[in-house]
């Protein structure tokens, strides 16, 4: 995520501090900014009520930090009839809101609520930027949206814009998408050829959770950025898992010296990043037309990578923050993706009768050569299929807490007649509209249980059933929304149902049981690890035994 949100991309990457190190550090730091701020501030009058903590200001910032889910089961209770309560992230106020009105006023494109200033923190962590790079974002004030905010109309160059067009252009058009899908479908297969070869009647054992880890980021890798990445680093993968593991105080700028293991994590898989885009930029003939137009090549990859080594240079940025750019957009592509993947299969698996209905469809949008042997996929078709994409969204529906979070521009914004002091975070959930009984409850089906068919509704011909998500938009946000709104939310959608129907069709597929995550056996199911913000990874892992079928 680069740049999944505290506000805007970065709170959403937000997985969090894991070891008693970290939270220290940040109760230290935090207790620091406190200081600070009472120093500074004086509380506005008449203000939401505030949800009770132990500690006042620390215990909800680490909470905040290490169990977003258990936070907002405790403010649960402090809304009563209300739809707004607050807390404090160290410093900062939060206002927690929840239900349709103002969701919808989260969702909508506004200047009084803006997404962008967190993402400067982001770029400082995540992008390695110095301060000369951070300085372009910083005194840029016209926005990401193609018309600047009024009053900035003579901005140039326009780096918030510029950076969100990369991605409007060349990431999320079904033209641009679809080339990642097509080429992510082959080297998955491939994979799953080589990892699990044609052996008759031989059942293969694996475990999921750790298979997909692999599997996913392998093709996905190719897709984004050809195969040199991997051949140049053939250790990518690993190195991407221990920074991803490591990334939270990355995410919020924390010093180096405070968390070196997480730079040392960044440091290696950033080497790679850095290999990989030396050989690009050497190897690739920049005069040759045809290659620079098309949506996908051997060198970069797809077209965005090239674009955004073309843009990065325009603009003068550093070497250091040009690698830290590219570091963000592929923990963007892997740290939700991967996870859904897996629940969808886990789901699948303990629905015997959706898995079957779902490999059907699946069949249907295979491409096959005369002699019956498949040769493709038709991937509009797939992410097209109704129950497949009623399995999906119920899967993210269940699995993605996403906080989202924007900040208040301007004196004067209320909600629910509080007024919201300007420099505050206004934050809906997905953790809590996801969940909400009204919108999702089906009888006899709990709004946490694993129930496709609710995204289910009849359709004009009797007996048939459409995927519907009619009414429910400010109800169901596991890509944001707004102007920051994930661009790769369609290849996530591909990506993830590619997985499924190859898993499908090539393999039977058993469930044999549940595995703690050093792979010895567990006595219970796998839930949402819930130090996770943004997508919560399974918490067990699934024994599983594949036999090949194609
Ligand atoms: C199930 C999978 C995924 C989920 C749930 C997800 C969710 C999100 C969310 C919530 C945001 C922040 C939106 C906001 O601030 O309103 C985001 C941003 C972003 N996502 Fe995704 N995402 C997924 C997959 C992907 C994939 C496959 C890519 C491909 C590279 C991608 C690329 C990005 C990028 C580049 C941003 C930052 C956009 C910006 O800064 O303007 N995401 N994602």
């Amino acid at each position: 995520m680069s740049m999944h949100d505290f506000k805007d991309g970065a709170f959403t990457l937000v997985q969090t501090f894991t070891s008693t190190r970290l939270l220290i550090a940040a109760t230290l730091l935090t207790t620091l900014l406190l200081s600070l701020f009472f120093l500074l501030r004086k509380p506005p009058s008449n203000q939401p009520p505030r949800i009770p903590e132990r500690i006042p200001y620390i215990s909800n910032t680490l909470l905040f930090l290490s169990n977003y889910s258990e936070l907002i089961r405790r403010a649960q209770p402090t809304f009563g009839t209300g739809n707004i309560v607050r807390f404090h992230v160290g410093p900062q106020p939060v206002y927690l809101v929840r239900g349709q009105q103002h969701i919808a006023r989260l969702l909508r494109t506004s200047t009084a609520l803006a997404s962008e200033g967190f993402v400067l923190l982001v770029l400082k962590g995540m992008a390695q930027m110095n301060p000369s790079d951070l300085a372009k974002f910083a005194n840029d004030k016209s926005g990401r949206l193609k018309t600047p905010n009024p009053g900035t109309e003579s901005t140039y160059p326009r780096y918030w814009a510029d950076q969100h067009a990369l991605y409007a252009d060349f990431l999320t058009p079904a033209q641009h998408s679809n080339a990642l899908a097509q080429r992510y479908f082959l080297a998955l297969r491939e994979q799953l050829g080589t990892t699990i070869p044609p052996s008759g009647e031989e059942w293969e054992t694996l475990h999921l959770h750790t298979f997909t880890r692999t599997l996913i980021s392998t093709s996905a890798l190719i897709s984004l950025c050809g195969p040199s990445i991997l051949t140049l680093t053939p250790n990518i993968v690993p190195l991407y898992w221990d920074f991803d593991k490591n990334v939270n105080p990355i995410l919020y700028g924390a010093p180096r010296w405070l968390f070196p293991q997480s730079y040392a994590a960044q440091d290696k898989f950033y080497a790679g990043i850095e290999r990989w885009l030396d050989h690009a930029q050497e190897t690739f003939n920049w005069d040759d037309k045809s290659a620079l137009e098309s949506d996908w090549e051997p060198v970069f990859g797809s077209r965005l990578c090239r674009e955004a080594a073309a843009w990065l240079k325009r603009g003068g940025f550093s070497k250091a923050a040009t690698v830290g750019i590219f570091g963000g957009i592929v923990f963007a592509l892997q740290a939700n993706t991967i996870s859904i993947a897996t629940w969808t299969v886990m789901h699948l698996l303990q629905r015997r009768e959706v898995l079957e209905a779902a490999r059907e469809e699946a069949k249907r949008a295979l491409i096959e050569n005369g002699e019956g042997k498949t040769v493709g996929i038709d991937e509009q078709r797939l992410v097209g299929m109704t129950l497949l994409q009623a399995v999906f969204a119920e899967t993210l529906r269940l699995h993605v807490t996403f906080p989202m979070s924007r900040e208040v521009m301007e004196e004067g914004v209320e909600f629910e007649g509080y007024r919201i002091p300007k420099g505050a975070y206004v934050q809906g959930t997905a953790g809590i509209e996801h969940f909400d009984e009204e919108a999702w409850g089906e009888d006899g089906y709990a709004v946490r249980e694993f129930w496709p068919e609710r995204h289910l509704a009849d359709g004009e011909k009797l007996g048939e059933k459409v995927f519907s998500m009619a009414g429910k938009t400010v109800k169901f946000f596991p890509f944001g929304g707004g102007p920051g709104m994930c661009p790769g939310r369609h290849f996530a959608k591909q990506e993830v149902l590619l997985t499924i129907a190859a898993l499908l069709t090539m393999f039977e597929i058993e469930f044999v049981e549940w595995t703690n995550l050093d792979g010895s056996r567990s006595d219970r199911e796998a839930r949402n690890d819930e130090s996770y913000a943004a997508t919560m990874p399974p918490d067990r892992d699934a024994k599983i035994r594949l036999s090949r079928i194609d």
